[in-house]
């Protein structure tokens, strides 16, 4: 059976947002997902990350968690709101303060910190003068990457720009169930392009900084797969590829927009006022992160109906393309269980960047948990869906793919956007009632995995 190599990476990972609460303290000001999730209507039960899961002053528990668990790094998000509160102007010296003790204390344990710069919590001030529709902000994000790279470059390992930008602007500016809540359709496409845009500077502004730490992005691609040979159902596998995953991929790879996806959004003009912004956004990186949860079998609608519950309508192109039950297991999310699709999609990247190296960046499912009676979690499910991805991880190794490292989303559960606090991803438990950590069957499985794997 083939190992792992030596110096794969084994983390774990979180996100600002979702696990530090304290939203008003040491100078964080409002991000755009204080303001989505006070809007009624927005998240399951009115939740709200005020609290989440008190990282804010829980962080060296959590890290001491991770070091129990064997982990080789720990893939965690800068708040922006917390660095530059504002969105520009004025930095706020306590928010650095902060992600340097966590750097540190994750350094004491031999935790290697890997650093997301965006993970949706977009300064609220940003948002009102336009959000990522409009290009001020790709500036804002560079010159917030260039503090933080400046102030935090001697603790960091590894710095991500960009957490997602797929569901930054589809699921925030065109399906509008994520912050800041817009439903635009295809201008959901600017916002696509300011966000990389911001990528590319950012990366610049960081090269120019100096410091060897290795820069990337991490995307969420998706296994597409036509549900037959039809030229119908071919087409739309073509649609959907090219909104999830070739809308970014190509751009920060080849330097060029996909020109079908430009055509099916009727956006080929506007993009084209820009192409001097591609160099700037194809700037080299040193890594690619991939979020992957599922593979998703897709057709042409029969009579014209929408459309894929995950391209939540009107996300542009959705309406002419479907979901297709394969009837295969779901998650708790409704997302289908397809460890192979992580092959793909690392084979898919490897294909357009031979050789550049691959991270998965996040990787975990959703269940129901228990608690039995004597505090325990056994998560069967989790650990199985866990166990499907890391042997897909070994596949892929075996093929030759550059994969480098494995984070599983998440280390705690935590504030699952929309879904509040009704969804668990941790493989550690959180009661938050009390904030007790309770480490899941499906933490110690991957404490045992890697332990072995790593020989
Ligand atoms: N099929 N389908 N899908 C609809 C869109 C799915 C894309 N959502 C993600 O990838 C998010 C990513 C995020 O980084 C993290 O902050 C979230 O907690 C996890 C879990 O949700 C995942």
């Amino acid at each position: 059976m083939t190992t792992f190599p030596a110096d794969f990476v084994w983390g774990t990972a979180t996100a600002s947002y979702q696990i530090e609460g304290a939203v008003a303290e040491d100078g964080r000001r409002p991000s755009t997902w204080d303001t989505f999730a006070r809007t009624p209507g927005k998240v399951w039960n009115g939740d709200t990350g005020d609290v989440a899961c008190d990282h804010y002053h829980r962080f060296a528990e959590d890290v001491a968690i991770m070091a129990d668990l064997g982990v080789d790094a720990y893939r965690f998000s800068v708040a922006w709101p917390r660095v530059v509160p504002e969105g520009t102007g004025a930095v706020n010296q306590a928010g650095l303060d902060f992600y340097r003790r966590v750097a540190e204390t994750c350094l004491e344990h031999g935790v290697q910190p890997y650093v997301t710069l965006y993970h949706w919590d977009l300064p609220q001030p940003l948002e009102d003068a336009g959000g990522w529709l409009s290009r001020s902000t790709a500036e804002a994000f560079a010159e917030y990457a260039r503090i933080t790279h400046e102030a935090l470059g001697d603790v960091i390992g590894s710095w991500i720009t960009l957490n997602e930008p797929w569901c930054s602007a589809l699921l925030g500016y065109a399906a509008g169930v994520h912050a800041p809540g817009q439903q635009l359709g295809t201008r959901s496409l600017e916002a696509a392009h300011h966000l990389l845009l911001g990528h590319g500077l950012a990366v610049q502004a960081m090269r120019a900084d100096g410091g060897e730490a290795p820069l990337g992005i991490t995307l969420n691609l998706h296994a597409v797969r036509a549900a037959s040979d039809s030229e119908a159902d071919l087409e739309a596998a073509r649609r959907y590829d090219g909104l999830g995953n070739r809308l970014f991929l190509d751009p920060l790879l080849r330097g060029a927009y996909p020109e079908d996806v430009l055509a099916d959004t009727g956006t080929t003009e506007w993009f084209a006022e820009r192409s001097d912004d591609l160099a700037t956004i194809a700037e080299p990186i040193d890594f690619i992160g991939i979020n992957y949860y599922s593979a998703h079998t897709v057709a042409a609608p029969e009579d014209g109906r929408f459309s894929d519950p995950s391209l939540p309508t009107p996300t542009p192109g959705s309406e002419r393309v479907v979901t297709v039950d394969t009837g295969a297991e779901k998650t708790q999310m409704g997302w289908e269980i397809h460890p192979d699709g992580l092959v793909d999609v690392l084979a898919q990247v490897h294909a357009l960047a031979p050789g550049l190296p691959l991270y998965v960046t996040e990787n975990g499912s959703a269940w129901p948990d228990e608690v039995g009676p004597d505090g325990r979690v056994e998560d069967e499910d989790r650990r199985r869906y866990l166990e499907a991805h890391l042997e897909a991880c070994r596949e892929a190794v075996a093929r030759g793919l550059p994969l480098k490292g494995y984070f599983c989303w998440s280390l705690l559960d935590n504030f699952e956007w929309a879904f509040g606090y009704d969804r668990r991803f941790g493989i550690v438990r959180v009661d938050y009632e009390t904030q007790q950590r309770t480490v899941k069957r499906s933490g110690e499985f991957y404490r045992d995995f890697v332990a072995r794997e790593r020989g």
